[in-house]
């Protein structure tokens, strides 16, 4: 919400999709996802610039091996640093934009596997990632259809970082990471539904 509120005209495009694909008759549902790509590409760019795990959780190499020239030996303690792999200027056209275009491919939403990595790659790959991109899509939606947004009394978010716990109980690693603090106040000015 933070980044629709700083990208006016992101916003403008997903309310417009939205109105055109659903309208304000109805609640949007699961089933209407499929019919929003612009939508799914916002969802995508926002886990590229502030993936929920910025470090992926340890992995431990299973036999000695080399990784683009390093050599990593059996039993190492291997840690993906996915916030700098999404914001490598190597790897993307103008990294620090927030800019869901990038994943659209003719109207259609690319594929995108590497080097797009919220959800971890190989086979510990999270098993919850269809789930979760449907709900947050969906939650997505519907905060999008229901209301109005206005960026509140001072027009800035203070998008800035720190420190601290995580909740991550669900995931096999129980040690304090790196997260991201987000502080923001926002207004909602209308609202079509009473309830959501
Ligand atoms: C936006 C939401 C989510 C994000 C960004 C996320 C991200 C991740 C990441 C980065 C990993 C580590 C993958 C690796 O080690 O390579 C992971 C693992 C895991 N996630 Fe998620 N996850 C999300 C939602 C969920 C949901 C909804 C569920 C369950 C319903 C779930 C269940 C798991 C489990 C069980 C693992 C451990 C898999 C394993 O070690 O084999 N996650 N997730």
């Amino acid at each position: 919400m933070v980044l629709l509120l700083t990208h006016p005209e992101v916003m403008r495009k997903v309310r417009s999709e939205v109105d055109a694909n659903v309208g304000t008759a109805r609640m949007v549902e699961e089933s209407d996802i499929a019919n929003l790509p612009y939508l799914q590409c916002v969802v995508k760019e926002t886990l590229r610039l502030y993936p929920v795990a910025p470090i992926i959780p340890a992995h431990e190499a299973m036999e000695d091996c080399t990784v683009s020239g390093f050599d990593v030996r059996r039993g190492t303690m291997v840690l993906a640093n996915a916030w700098a792999i999404q914001r490598d200027p190597n790897l993307w056209d103008t990294p620090e934009e927030f800019r869901p275009e990038r994943f659209l491919d003719a109207g259609a939403v690319t594929a995108v596997t590497t080097p797009l990595m919220p959800f971890g790659l190989g086979r510990r790959r999270c098993p919850g990632e269809g789930l979760a991109m449907r709900l947050v899509s969906l939650t997505l939606a519907a905060l999008v259809q229901c209301f109005e947004w206005d960026i509140g009394e001072g027009g800035v978010i203070d998008m800035s970082e720190g420190g601290g716990d995580a909740i991550v109980s669900c995931l096999p690693t129980p040690k304090v990471r790196r997260v991201h603090a987000l502080c923001f106040n926002i207004n909602i000015v209308r609202s079509n539904y009473q309830t959501i």
